[in-house]
């Protein structure tokens, strides 16, 4: 078990009745969650939302009109918050709908090249010798399919731009069965749960939530991962949700802003018979994913023929710069998720271990296709692919690592602008999160008083 997998083992948090508030008092080890708390709000933060304000980030191409592949019975959300606003032709930058890659080698990110993935090579010389026969393993494989790309969407005629300023993630009042039933296909069949046990539909109907979370325990730490991702995923939407609260509405204005009682409904200890701080654990294992796959994502962004191209020459270098300030700051984080903990164990375990792991994410992937909301569906299939490409990154390190030495500018290991911008905006919700978080805990602080 990696460090900090472990070490959020040991964070304390003092849910109290009026607020929940994830203090950092870790025992067995170097990190706490005030040093992430610090690092994303002071460094991380402001940088971000200023890189995901730019044309390059804001626009992200999607289908929300491919049929739920998993159920007929199909409703769609009435509410008018749930709609999402497509751009029209001339809202587009134009560098981004024709040859979206122009100056970029970027380019050559299409589907083709995406499944052709890398051919072995050496593996970081810090793995041991069965680790890293395990790797070569997968390498070989990855080089027949790599499945963490998803690019239906990008390539598909249904598929629109949206800009993803004008469509924010907050409040939109889908919620009951239909959701639940989203959530509940997540865990029940992609989270490597056991079909013995059951886990209710209606969450409200009992308290069989508990102990539902018990078969976890059995888990090896790989499958333990995935689950925690899919619930820090789950917590940073309900943490949002929370957070931008349609909180009055009338003729003329809606007024948007946190609702205190609706977060702690959702993650107060006691409100939620201790299963809130869980759920903020998984957040900051979350996080800690993806901030790992930024640093380690570097040297693809740092090549001089990788361009942000949106066809504005000045503005796309200066984002580029601000990139890489972004990414060296993300690499400078001292704590770092030790990934190569995950699929370490034995060999062919190992492989089939990762297959699974990327079946079930697709799976989750498809899912999204099923939420009946578009507006969260939008921002959760971004979240699914900006998290698939955040494990691709991880699981093709060493492909990574060579970039800097090859002289071809043509690299094995290939983004599309489509996972880039998910990526980015993926993180950037996480990030918003945790910065939430202290948000949440200054006015439950002031609540108290
Ligand atoms: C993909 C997706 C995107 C969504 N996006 C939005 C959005 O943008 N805006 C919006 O207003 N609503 C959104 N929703 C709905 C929202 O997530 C909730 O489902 C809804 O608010 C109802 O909440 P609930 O309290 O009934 O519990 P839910 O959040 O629906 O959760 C169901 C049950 O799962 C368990 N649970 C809750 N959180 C976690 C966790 N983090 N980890 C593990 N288990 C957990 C609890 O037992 C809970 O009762 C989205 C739903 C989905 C499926």
């Amino acid at each position: 078990m990696s460090t900090v997998l472990c070490c959020f083992s040991y964070v304390k948090y003092h849910g109290f009745r009026n607020a929940v508030c994830v203090t950092g008092t870790l025992d067995d080890c170097a990190c706490d969650v005030e040093t992430i708390d610090s690092f994303n709000n002071k460094e991380i933060f402001p940088k971000l939302q200023k890189l995901l304000s730019s044309d390059y980030f804001r626009f992200y191409k999607v289908n929300l009109n491919n049929p739920c592949p998993f159920w007929t019975d199909h409703s769609q959300c009435g509410l008018k918050y749930c709609a999402v606003k497509p751009c029209t032709e001339g809202e587009v930058p134009e560098g981004l709908k024709s040859s979206s890659y122009k100056y970029s080698e970027a380019a050559s990110q299409d589907i083709e090249e995406c499944e052709k993935a890398e051919k072995l090579g050496a593996v970081d010389g810090s793995l041991s010798d069965e680790t890293r026969q395990a790797l070569q393993e997968w390498k070989k494989h990855d080089d027949e399919s790599d499945r963490f790309c998803m690019l239906d969407d990008e390539d598909s005629p249904k598929s629109q731009y949206v800009d993803l300023l004008l469509n924010p993630e907050r409040f939109t009042g889908y919620k009951g069965p239909e959701a639940w039933r989203i959530w509940n296909s997540i865990y029940e069949e992609n989270c490597f749960k056991p079909y013995s046990v059951k886990r209710p539909l209606n969450p409200l109907a009992s308290n069989s939530g508990q102990g539902f979370y018990r078969w976890l325990e059995g888990l090896c730490v790989e499958k333990r991962a995935f689950f925690r991702l899919v619930s820090g995923l789950h917590a940073s939407i309900n943490t949002h949700l929370s957070a931008r609260y349609l909180l009055d509405e009338n003729w003329f204005e809606m007024k948007w802003g946190h609702n205190v009682s609706e977060f702690q409904q959702r993650f107060d200890e006691e409100l939620t018979e201790g299963e809130g701080p869980k759920r903020l654990r998984n957040l900051y294992f979350l996080y800690l994913i993806e901030l790992r796959a930024l640093a380690k994502i570097l040297p693809y962004f740092e090549r001089p023929a990788f361009h942000l191209y949106t066809g504005q020459r000045t503005q796309d270098n200066e984002n580029k710069k601000l990139l890489l300030e972004l990414l060296h700051v993300a690499k400078s984080f001292p704590l770092h998720f030790d990934e190569t903990a995950l699929f370490a164990g034995n060999k062919k375990e190992a492989m089939k271990l990762k297959e699974d792991f990327k079946m079930t994410f697709k799976n989750i992937s498809r899912i999204m296709d099923c939420v009946e909301c578009f507006k969260c569906r939008l921002w959760g299939k971004l979240q699914t692919q900006g998290l698939g490409t955040a494990l691709k990154i991880l699981f093709s390190e060493r492909q990574i690592e060579a970039m800097p030495n090859m002289s071809n500018t043509n690299p094995s290991f290939q983004l599309s602008r489509q996972e880039i911008v998910s990526l980015f905006n993926a993180f950037g919700r996480i990030s918003t999160s945790v910065r939430e978080l202290e948000n949440f805990r200054s006015l439950l602080s002031n609540l108290k008083q």
